[in-house]
């Protein structure tokens, strides 16, 4: 068997916690178990309001929802991977309850933006190995990007098992813990920029006359066709645009409109934003823990 087979196979008998059922955990449940990588009951999904999402979770991927308070603590306790999928304004605070609940044991895996490992540990303790990472909601298809970050104390099979997971539903990147928050501005966020560059070209589409439909799937293929061409060709992005932009035609024509936009500058500014707005939800949260 090799290493990446044996991860699997454990992978399988472990049980997974999600602390907090919202888009991202629900975008990694789905990643898991449509990939068949555990089978859905081994995995437990809580949340605050213990309302009618976790029965929508259950009934659309399996997974087994965690209502009474028992048996949470049971999951909370019991499971190899405790995943921490909530808001960073409620981190402190469902955190802090897991003091004396989680041990040196299991591993706990925070997709929260910002939330240094040092906080955590501040919070559950020190002894509890984490991984602090940056997924995002591609990876509901398998095609996420997801930044890696360790705690010291998290051992080689806990790194293999944390890869294993974010590698099953897309790629992934282990980058020093300062990093996380430029991953979060790029790839983090990235596919709202994406979308919002969508949601204005298929609104051009119709302004031109184009029906909602078709608007929709041309701008669809569009941006499916430059990234795969990217990806295919190991082309660099500038060099592939020079090939679609003919001297005096259309896309010079276009190009020079967003130039005088300041396209690329409002995008760099947007990036370094949404990277530094991390490190302040860091920043506030880590004044929060340490009161
Ligand atoms: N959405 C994204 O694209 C990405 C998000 N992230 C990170 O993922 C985290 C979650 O984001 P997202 O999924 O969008 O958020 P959502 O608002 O969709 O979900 C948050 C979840 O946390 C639960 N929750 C809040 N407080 C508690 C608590 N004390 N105990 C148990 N559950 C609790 C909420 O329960 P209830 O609804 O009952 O209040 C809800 O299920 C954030 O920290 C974000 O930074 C990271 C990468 C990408
Ligand atoms: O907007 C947010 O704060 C989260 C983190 C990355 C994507 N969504």
């Amino acid at each position: 068997m090799t290493t990446n087979e044996s991860t699997a196979a454990s992978l399988r008998d472990m049980r997974l916690c999600f602390y907090g059922a919202g888009s991202m955990a629900e975008a990694l449940i789905q990643g898991l178990t449509k990939r068949g990588l555990i089978a859905p009951e081994r995995i437990g999904v809580m949340n605050r309001s213990n309302g009618g999402r976790l029965a929508e979770l259950a009934e659309r991927y399996g997974v087994s929802p965690l209502h009474d308070t028992g048996e949470r603590l049971a999951w909370l306790r019991e499971a190899d991977i405790v995943f921490l999928a909530m808001k960073p304004k409620d981190a402190g605070a469902a955190l802090a309850a897991l003091r004396g609940v989680v041990t040196e044991r299991q591993l706990l895996v925070s997709v929260i933006a910002g939330l240094p490992i040092a906080t955590i540990g501040r919070l559950v303790g020190e002894n509890v190995p984490v991984v602090r990472t940056m997924p995002n909601t591609s990876s509901t298809i398998g095609l996420g990007a997801t930044g890696v970050s360790y705690s010291q104390n998290v051992p080689a099979e806990g790194r293999a098992v944390a890869e294993t997971i974010f590698g099953a539903v897309g790629m992934t990147a282990v980058v020093d813990e300062p990093l996380l928050d430029a991953v979060t501005g790029v790839s983090g966020s990235g596919p709202a920029y994406v979308y919002y560059l969508m949601e204005a070209m298929i609104d051009a589409a119709g302004q031109l006359g184009l029906a909602p439909e078709a608007a929709r799937e041309l701008t669809v293929q569009t941006v499916l066709g430059a990234a795969q061409m990217m990806r295919t060709t190991g082309g660099d992005p500038a060099e592939l645009r020079r090939k679609v932009t003919s001297p005096g035609g259309t896309t010079e024509a276009a190009i020079a409109v967003l130039d005088e936009s300041g396209f690329p500058d409002a995008v760099r500014r947007a990036v370094a934003r949404a990277a530094e707005r991390a490190g302040e939800l860091g920043a506030i949260m880590e004044r929060s823990a340490s009161k």
